[in-house]
């Protein structure tokens, strides 16, 4: 059967989540499991995870792995997934399970009506899980603040979602794979109205087997890509505009605050 759906997962030292999400997405996909294609994308992990890939193909699933050994990266594994995909649809999720795969039919549902279907851990009727650390979601919801101006969207921060493939190729040029918000370049990237996306809820699991990779270094990438982000959708002049007319009004308002005092 042709594929449809390609579902691309960039894992890195991920070997015991390997098999649970394999087997938990294509029991999730049922008569949509023939036509989806499930692809690992990983740095040279060395952790046996392509020998898990291979057992798995071998008792029928329909899931690869890329392994990379020149490059690193979360977002950049995903633009590697999307390149190699096959399907009309595409799908981004952690290895980790903290995306829950029996949400990937409805999202794939949804990704036939909109060019873009974000997962949202921000809608009524979902919650992050209790034992997500109090300091992951003060740093996401500050970077969630300062993406704000650049998309309507309600979860910019999140990694799963889908988009349909035309989108991905158009936008192919511009995308920055530097760092580990893919979704958010791709949106500002590719300026998909408002109308043409979809949000689904999901509730954001924790992650039980391995380390996450959230590391200082990726926060610094994050802070360069919202730079060059804002620049893309503004423009240079723009922003500088900005920053000059916040130092006036700054500067005005301690004159004022000085002569009230004086
Ligand atoms: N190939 C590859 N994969 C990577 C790399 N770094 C991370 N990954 C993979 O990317 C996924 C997310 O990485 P985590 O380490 O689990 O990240 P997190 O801190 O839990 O962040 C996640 O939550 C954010 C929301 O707060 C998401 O925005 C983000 O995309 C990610 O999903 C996992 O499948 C992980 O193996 C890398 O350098 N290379
Ligand atoms: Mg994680």
């Amino acid at each position: 059967m042709a594929i449809e759906n390609s579902i691309i997962v960039p894992a890195y030292h991920e070997h015991d989540n390997i098999r649970p999400l394999t087997t938990r997405l294509f029991a999730a996909l049922e008569s949509e499991a023939s036509s989806t294609e499930l692809i690992f994308v990983d740095d040279n992990s060395n952790d046996g995870s392509v020998e898990e890939v291979d057992a798995l193909k071998a008792e029928g699933f329909n899931v690869s792995i890329i392994v990379r050994t020149t490059e690193r990266g979360l977002s950049s594994a995903v633009v590697r997934g999307f390149m190699e995909a096959k399907g009309k649809y595409l799908v981004c999720m952690d290895a980790d399970l903290q995306h829950p795969p029996e949400r990937v039919p409805a999202l794939l549902h949804k990704l036939h009506s909109y060019a873009f279907v974000l997962g949202t851990r921000y809608a009524p009727g979902v919650e992050m899980d209790k034992d997500w650390p109090l300091y992951r979601r003060i740093i996401s919801s500050g970077a969630r603040t300062l993406a704000v101006p650049l998309t309507p969207v309600s979860d910019p921060m999140t990694g799963f979602f889908g988009i349909q493939k035309e989108y991905v190729t158009k936008a192919a040029d511009h995308i920055n794979a530097q760092g580990f918000k893919i979704a958010l370049d791709i949106l500002v990237k590719t300026g998909i109205p408002s109308s043409s996306i979809a949000e689904l809820p999901f509730s954001f699991g924790v992650r039980t087997v391995g380390e996450s990779k959230l590391t200082g270094k990726v926060m610094i990438f994050y802070l360069e890509q919202l730079k060059e982000l804002y620049i893309y959708k503004f423009g240079l002049p723009a922003i500088v505009g900005v920053l000059l007319a916040l130092v006036v009004l700054g500067l005005f308002a301690l004159v004022l605050l000085v002569k009230m005092v004086v």
